[in-house]
């Protein structure tokens, strides 16, 4: 092996993700890496789904270039090879954050967190600014130096409140938006500007216990389970494709706040956990359910 075939001398600072989805056929994976490997991308990390009842096949490749190449003539070159396919494709800068807006109304656990994991680099994401339909946590968000816009919502202001969430959206430039606790029902038109691009955290393990109370259907239920969900928010209330859950054990013994306590350190995880999978685009979207290539670390 001539060394400059060596993974070390790829070029250790540019990486960059392929994903693609196209019908079941054979060589589609030889079309992500015989392509890669023709132009000395070093793939990192490979991973792939045929779903045999959707007759669906989908991959996920990391890669390194080993020379110093224009990723654009890249991209150009691989859309012909992979109309041949009909496979729907992108090919992302992996170092690049994603850029996020944060949505939250009182409860402050999971904004925390991601706040902590984005200072200390454990999430590849931008943190554009913080909404919330109520004053509480702009401390907060001023302690971490992030805009924090207080926009009140009611049955009668609705429309304009979206309107003003939705104007933020797009002078932030916000490729995802995060419901971290934000207990406000967005509306049909909201979900559908947002589709694929906004994950809620629901504190329950759905399917079961939907809606806003979901500790107290939990004991009022006597289950031994509780746990969380993150999803992609669909008009349909907690019924959009989930992306991560968790889920920890209970007894008779815990009132429905225990359960809340408990309740809120799994939340955390599973939200935090679903803004990784996406940001790492490791989910691909298929009608109400998700693929999920998860990471290793
Ligand atoms: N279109 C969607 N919007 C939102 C979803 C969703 O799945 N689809 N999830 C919620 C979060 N959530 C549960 O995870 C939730 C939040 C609020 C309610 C609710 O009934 N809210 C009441 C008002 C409650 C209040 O003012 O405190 C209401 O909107 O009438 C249910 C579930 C975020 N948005």
């Amino acid at each position: 092996m001539t060394p400059s075939n060596a993974p070390a001398t790829a070029t250790e600072d540019r990486l960059y993700v392929l994903t693609g989805t196209c019908p079941s056929v054979l060589g589609s994976v030889e079309l992500v890496t015989g392509f890669l490997f023709q132009r000395r991308c070093y793939v990192t990390e490979l991973q792939t789904f045929d779903d045999t009842e959707g007759k669906q096949f989908y991959i996920r490749a990391e890669f390194r270039p080993m020379d110093d190449i224009d990723i654009e003539v890249v991209r150009n070159e691989f859309a012909e090879a992979a109309s041949r396919y009909d496979m729907t494709w992108q090919i992302r800068d992996s170092r690049r954050p994603t850029r996020c807006l944060i949505m939250v109304s009182k409860y402050d656990h999971c904004l925390q967190d991601l706040l902590h994991r984005y200072q200390t680099g454990h999430l590849n994401i931008d943190i554009a600014a913080i909404v919330s339909n109520h004053p509480d946590l702009q401390g907060l968000a001023a302690w971490h130096g992030i805009p924090y816009y207080h926009l009140p919502i009611s049955a009668e202001t609705k429309a304009r409140q979206e309107a003003q969430v939705w104007h933020l959206i797009e002078q932030t430039g916000a490729e995802l938006v995060v419901l971290a606790r934000y207990m406000q029902v967005l509306s049909e038109d909201m979900c559908s500007k947002l589709h694929g691009k906004a994950i809620n955290i629901h504190h329950s393990l759905l399917p079961g216990f939907k809606g806003a109370r979901p500790y107290h259907q939990a004991w009022e239920k006597g289950v031994k389970l509780v746990g969380a969900t993150a999803h992609y928010v669909s008009e349909d209330l907690d019924e959009g494709p989930i992306i991560s859950q968790g889920v920890e054990a209970v007894d008779h013994s815990f009132t429905p706040e225990k359960l809340a306590n408990k309740g809120r350190d799994i939340e955390r995880l599973t939200l935090a956990k679903a803004v990784k999978l996406h940001s790492e685009h490791r989910v691909f979207l298929t009608g109400n359910r998700t693929v999920v290539f998860a990471g290793h670390n």
